[in-house]
């Protein structure tokens, strides 16, 4: 009989970061796999393939379906990748804990690097950080919607529907497709924020679930991942915002390196900053320090 039961999508990512997500339960609690039950969700997100994220409006289209889950008690925990959830989430959902983040990098596929595309070049990719630092770095490229799950995605590419993609180093790795194309280096793609972390959620007044989960947090991920949703936050971005921003830990101090584009990708602020780990402040201070340089194309984006 299952005691817990954890809510995922059903795409092969989402199926796989779930069975991590158990497998780490079971091995840090001496849980048997038959103690939770998997219950797959269906998002807005997942049911609509044929549009630009942004033009379905609305929020919350990997989480809303799942939240509801949670709050009506129909699951005990959800598994999201930690980029495709809402920089503001419901007072009573907690963020409990998240897995030791992976590549964080981008992958092209397609072509060997960003540089070496060829001239005019049919980019895929629904991405508006993506699409924004391409077209800042190629304007020759023209860059095409490109949805669907990462199969979907390669799929698309295999029909020459466009010469080339880009998706998240991670996802592939999961899906133990770690050779497909090439990793494009921090310095041409700062990835988007949370990418590479995978986060688990439950009823914020579920202390019993709130414990287990705690000990299979991977700390350090935990404060980068945060650090970089509280500079969305401070922006008023979300995860359709042409932000990246990646933070990381060495030693006793924490640095975080985040660009704001212009959706055309015709201009860029890029600043950095450095704390003690621990500080929660410093994100918020970066994210004011680069809306007070920016450009009004780029200022005008953010409600923060
Ligand atoms: N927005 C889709 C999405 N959400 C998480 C991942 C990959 C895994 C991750 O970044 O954690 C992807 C696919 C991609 O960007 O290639």
């Amino acid at each position: 009989m299952p005691q817990l039961r954890l809510g995922t999508r059903g795409s092969p990512l989402a199926l796989t970061q779930a069975h991590m997500v158990r497998d780490a339960l079971c091995a840090r609690h001496r849980m048997s796999p038959d103690d939770i039950e998997i219950v797959v969700v269906r998002t807005t997100g997942d049911k609509v393939q044929d549009r630009a994220l942004a033009e379905i409006g609305g929020k919350a289209l990997w989480t809303k379906e799942l939240d509801r889950a949670l709050l009506n008690e129909e699951i005990d925990f959800a598994v999201h990748s930690m980029k495709d959830v809402e920089t503001i989430r419901p007072v009573d959902i907690a963020i409990a804990a998240m897995l030791e983040r992976a590549d964080v990098r981008d992958r092209i596929i397609g072509a060997e690097s960003v540089e070496t595309l060829p001239q005019n070049a049919r980019f895929g990719t629904s991405s508006p950080r993506r699409a924004a630092q391409l077209r800042y770095l190629r304007p020759d490229l023209s860059i095409l919607l490109f949805r669907g799950n990462v199969d979907t995605r390669l799929a698309k590419l295999a029909a020459g529907e466009a010469d080339a993609t880009m998706l998240a180093a991670a996802g592939l790795e999961r899906l133990k497709r770690p050779d497909i194309g090439r990793p494009v280096p921090i310095d041409t793609m700062l990835p988007a924020p949370a990418q590479g972390a995978v986060g688990i959620e439950c009823r914020a007044e579920d202390a019993a679930m709130r414990d287990l989960l705690a000990a299979i947090d991977h700390a350090p991920t935990s404060r980068c991942v945060r650090a970089e949703r509280a500079l969305l936050a401070a922006l008023g971005a979300d995860c359709h915002s042409p932000v990246a921003a990646l933070a990381t830990e060495s030693g006793s101090s924490v640095q975080m390196r985040a660009m704001l584009y212009a959706t055309d990708g015709s201009e860029r602020v890029a600043g950095d900053a450095s704390a003690g780990i621990g500080d929660t402040g410093f994100a918020g201070a970066l994210a004011r320090d680069l809306l007070n340089r920016a450009p009004p194309a780029i200022r005008s984006l953010f409600a923060g």
